[in-house]
């Protein structure tokens, strides 16, 4: 079997090399001659998915993506042509709830105020808006759902109208998949007239994808209203934002929210397990067997800890601020969005740190935070 796999997706080698010759690609130039004679394809949201790319392979068996979002395939033509196909929905939704959580703290810090006196309207309430949600329940801070779809479907949580959010809302946060024509499109889902709308002194966090909210509409808005505060991961026009928006948002990251080690390894492991289903063969590998030990110095905290010992805390599993200066520096220079994806380090999740609660300390949600906990 020949698979063809986006070279930055991790752990390829442990959990395929067993199926047949491994080629790496780099997933934004991948062409239809490169693919032509593919058994597997995998591939992460940079590669567009449909008739230009595959039109030349009549034997493929399957397509993976280990990424959440599935706006870089076209669904209906690998259904058309009885193609299987999965992402990895949920992979690295604790990855983007802690990234939204770091920026929310680190937006209180630098303007002097506390996260827990906001309120959090949360655009989108699946895996990545449940995890931020999750996030803030935790701490204490209080959030507003919204979520059309689910509304409709039942769901048993209170969900309100986009416009209540925007209204009631000291920062807004989106969680929603890129879509372009059905009666819920998020396509500009925040255009001028929405973003005029925002709350004075708001937050906004995009951390789904750049098109949810208009750009040049947001550039406009920002320098009438410089009341509003940004924490933009996603841009449109990737792997090239346009710079003055950059310039304009307080934290500016090139698409990583979802980077978490163990987010990424999530992906990758999902797709194993799909594939080997598909053959008949049995899911022999484990997340425990990818990832490294989880840091093995324990924090002792033996009392709540404040709002900025809080965010010391979480600047020492991510520190925001590091990728937010790199990415200033690099994201005009031609092929740095890419390369800094591509190198980013390793970060982990909050469960990777092993707090030990002294008896009495009041510190339990931290661990509903998703720190490891050594209860004594
Ligand atoms: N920045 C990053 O690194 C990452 C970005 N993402 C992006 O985040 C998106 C969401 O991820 P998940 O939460 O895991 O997906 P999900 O599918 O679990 O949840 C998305 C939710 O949005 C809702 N929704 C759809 N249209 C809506 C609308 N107009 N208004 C309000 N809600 C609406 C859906 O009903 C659904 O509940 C992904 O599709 C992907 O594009 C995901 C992972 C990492
Ligand atoms: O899962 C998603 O959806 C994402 O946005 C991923 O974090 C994107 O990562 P890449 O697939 O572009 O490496």
């Amino acid at each position: 079997m020949k698979l063809v796999v986006d070279e930055n997706m991790p752990y390829v080698q442990q959990l395929f090399a067993h199926l047949g010759e491994i080629v790496a690609v780099n997933g934004r130039k991948l062409d239809a001659a490169t693919v032509a004679d593919a058994d597997i394809l995998l591939v992460r949201s940079v590669t567009k998915v449909n008739e230009a790319l595959l039109r030349d392979n009549h034997k493929l068996q399957f397509v993976g993506s280990a990424t959440i979002g599935t706006d870089h395939v076209d669904l209906d033509y690998l259904a058309a042509r009885n193609i299987p196909f999965s992402n990895a929905p949920g992979c690295n939704a604790t990855s983007v709830g802690e990234y939204v959580f770091i920026a929310l703290l680190e937006l209180a810090a630098k303007y002097g105020t506390s996260l827990k006196q906001r309120t959090v309207g949360i655009v989108g309430a699946g895996n990545t808006g449940t995890a931020v949600a999750n996030c803030l329940k935790a701490y204490g801070v209080a959030t507003l759902l919204c979520d059309p779809p689910k509304a409709r479907q039942g769901d048993n949580r209170r969900l309100y109208p986009l416009a209540t959010l925007l209204h009631e809302c000291d920062v807004i946060t989106l969680h929603v998949p890129l879509t372009e024509t059905d009666v819920d499109a998020t396509h500009h889902l925040l255009d001028a007239q929405r973003l005029q709308a925002l709350k004075p002194g708001c937050w906004l966090i995009n951390a789904s994808r750049g098109e949810v909210i208009d750009n040049q509409a947001l550039i406009r808005v920002k320098q009438q209203r410089p009341d509003i505060a940004l924490a933009l991961d996603v841009w449109e026009g990737e792997p090239n934002p346009i710079s003055e928006l950059v310039a304009l948002a307080d934290f500016a990251t090139p698409h990583i929210a979802g980077y978490s080690l163990e987010g990424r390894a999530r992906g990758t492991l999902m797709l194993y397990a799909k594939l080997q289903q598909m053959l008949g063969l049995a899911q022999t590998q484990t997340l425990a067997d990818l990832l490294p030990m989880r840091w093995n110095r324990r924090l002792e905290i033996n009392a709540a800890p404040t709002e900025s010992a809080l965010l010391a805390l979480c600047r020492f599993v991510y520190d925001l601020r590091d990728d937010d200066r790199q990415f200033r520096k690099i994201h005009q220079i031609p092929g740095e969005f890419d390369n800094m994806r591509k190198n980013h380090r390793h970060r982990r999740e909050f469960s990777a740190l092993a707090l030990e609660n002294l008896s009495g300390s009041g510190v339990d949600w931290l661990f509903e935070l998703g720190f490891s906990g050594v209860h004594r």
